[in-house]
Parts: C-alpha cells; structure tokens; sequence
C-alpha cells in the first residue's frame, strides 16, 4: 500500500512562497526527515499534511486517498509538537486517554490502550501526575504517548526534542528510532538538526527555500551531496569550498595553492568542496597557517589561512601545533566534490 505521496505542493503567505513546488514520497512503514534551516517552511508543510492549512496548489494523499478538503481528524494523522501541547489540567492518565475519548471509544478499550503506550514510553509510574509535575523529557514522552494511542496511518514530529538538553535529546533519539521499529508507522520527522536527521531517518529530505534540494539515504546525502546548499549544511565543522577551475583532468586553485585529480568534470571554472575530516595534517601539498585550534571533545578543529582563503581540518585531540604556525595537509584521501553554478558537476 502506499504511503504519504507530496505533489507539487504551494503555499505561499502573502507576498512571501513559502513551499514552492514541494514534491516527496514516503513509504508505507518508512521514517523520512526533513531537514532545513529555520524559516525554510517544514512546520507549514506538516501543517499542510495535517490539515491545518490548506496548500494554494498541488495535492497530499496518504495510503491512496487524496486528503484535500478533509478535516484534521478525518486524516488518520497524529502530530507531537516541540511545545507538548498537553492539558495541565488533566493528568497523564487524562491527556493519554483525551485522542480516545474524543472519540467515544470504550472504557477497557482506553485502559489497554493507555497502558500499552505507557510501557513502551516507561512512563507508567507517572500517570497520576500532571504535566506540570514533570520534567521536559518525561512531558515529551507523554506528548509521544497521546499520539500512538490513536495508531494513527501517520505521525507527524514538528521539532519534538528542540526544548531537551543535549543528552536526554540524544536518548529520546534512540528511544524514538526503537519506537518506530517497533510500530512500523510511516513517520515524517521535522528538524533543523542534521545530527538527529542523519541518525533517525531512513531517507532524508532537506528543504531550503521552500524547495526539496535533495532526496535521500543519510549516507547518500552527507557523502554525495547534490549542490552547495546541501553541501555545506550537513557536516561540522562545516565543509571547505575553493573557487579553482577544472583543466585537462585537473582542479587547479590558487589559494590556497592545490591541484588535485578529478575525474568526470569538464573543464571549466569550479567550486571544490573537501570535508575538513578528510583532510589529516601530515606531509601534502595543501598549506595553511594555524589561526586558531579549537579543542571540541575527541578533536581539535584547525583554523587555517592561506592568503586570503580560509578553512578547516580536524585532528586529534591531542595535537600539539600552536596558532601561528604553518602546516600541510594532505588532501589525496579526501573526496573531491565539484560544483558548478552551485550544482554538483563529479
Ligand atoms: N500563518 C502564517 N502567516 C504568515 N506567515 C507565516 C505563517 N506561517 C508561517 N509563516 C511564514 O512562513 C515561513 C516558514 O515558516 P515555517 O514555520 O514553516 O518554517 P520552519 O522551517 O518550520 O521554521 P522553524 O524551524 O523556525 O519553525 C516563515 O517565514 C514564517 O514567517
């Protein structure tokens, strides 16, 4: 059966388009993310899907019916907000149940229901108490909770672990992968996040400008990146680009001074993007001088100059040399990527 296919989708506020011809297919089962800076317009394409909003032009279906013109709760569709959204009035019980008893269901059905979204989000010590009693991480799980109660054709996650700290958003990732295994709902994830994107999604949409740049497995998307956009907003520190021009097989930069083989590109001007973890000081050709060395955990970060041009490379953490000094990189084991006119030319 098929899942939750997006044509050409519009919207626009006013003078301002802010989906722009949004097309995307997600699987019956599969987890999708879309990624993308704030303001690129993921919360309003959940919204479209949801029923919040109505698109100014293209069509949602979900398992074969085309959802235009059906209200929120006729579409089969749960959605967890960053913001929780849950009821301080009712306790967890209350806000579990609510989806339920909105709609009549009876009372041992609200019971088991309950009690079986409560133990796969270990939240089952928790159901007398209200939201107000409970921390951010334990909120969210009930949030997530309300949502698979109804099982739903489809969640829709608009940002869920954005108000977590580092580690608990790092844990409910897991918690939220495992979830999906053991549901099998199809999911569509929004995030800013590329770390929680490229960990949770099966295949990855990152929208920017109101467009999907690209389509694809999170190896795919970090390793073959399909223009600049995409390029520089997956990876940190992010990746390096050298205005050069490709000639005879070769991309020639003069500065930072390199010539490096290229296979597959015509000649032309370029832009050469090397990922700063693929780059290893040691003896090469490509040379800069250290402005800074920012210690981030496991590695350090090089800053480097060399003329004009800046960039960076990582290192152990250990690694001894001090800002001022002048080292060589070598690029022969980074992957080369090309563009031209921002768009992927290797
Ligand atoms: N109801 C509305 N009326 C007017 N403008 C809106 C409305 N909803 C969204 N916008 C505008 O549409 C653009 C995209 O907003 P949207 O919330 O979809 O982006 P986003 O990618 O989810 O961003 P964020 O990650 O910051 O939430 C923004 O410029 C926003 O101001």
């Amino acid at each position: 059966m098929s899942g939750l296919i997006l044509d050409n989708l519009h919207k626009a506020f006013g003078p301002e388009k802010v989906l722009d011809g949004v097309s995307l297919t997600v699987e019956q089962g599969q987890l999708a993310v879309l990624l993308g800076p704030s303001g690129c317009g993921k919360s309003t394409l959940l919204r479209l899907v949801a029923g919040l909003e109505e698109p100014d032009a293209g069509s949602i279906s979900l398992g074969g019916v085309d959802l235009a013109g059906l209200a929120p709760k006729a579409r089969d569709v749960a959605m967890v907000f960053q913001s929780y959204a849950l009821y301080p009035h009712l306790d967890v019980f209350g806000n579990l149940a609510f989806p339920l008893r909105m709609a009549r269901r009876p009372k041992q059905e609200i019971k088991d229901k309950v009690g079986r979204a409560a133990r796969l989000l270990g939240i089952e010590a928790l159901l007398n108490k209200k939201p107000g009693q409970l921390s951010g991480g334990q909120r969210q799980r009930v949030a997530i909770g309300r949502a698979i109660v109804r099982s739903p054709r489809l969640f829709l996650f608009d940002e869920p672990l954005s108000n977590l700290d580092a580690q608990l958003r790092g844990e409910m990732r897991l918690e939220l992968a495992a979830l999906h295994r053991e549901l099998g709902t199809t999911m569509l994830y929004v995030t800013h996040d590329q770390t929680e994107a490229l960990t949770l999604g099966q295949v990855i949409a990152v929208l920017h400008q109101g467009r999907v740049q690209q389509v694809g497995g999170p190896r795919e998307i970090y390793q073959r990146p399909a223009n600049r956009f995409v390029a520089g907003f997956l990876g940190f520190p992010p990746m390096n680009f050298f205005a050069g021009e490709v000639a005879d097989g070769w991309f020639v930069c003069p500065e930072p001074s390199l010539r490096l083989p290229v296979e597959g590109a015509t000649p032309g001007p370029a832009v050469l993007g090397l990922r700063p973890e693929e780059l290893a000081p040691g003896e090469g050709p490509l040379r800069g001088r250290l402005e800074l060395v920012e210690r981030v955990g496991g590695q350090s970060v090089l800053h480097l100059r060399a003329g004009a041009a800046r960039f960076t490379a990582t290192a152990p953490a250990d690694f001894g040399a001090q800002a001022g000094a002048e080292i060589s990189l070598d690029p022969a084991q980074a992957r080369p990527h090309l563009f031209r006119d921002d768009q992927r030319i290797n």
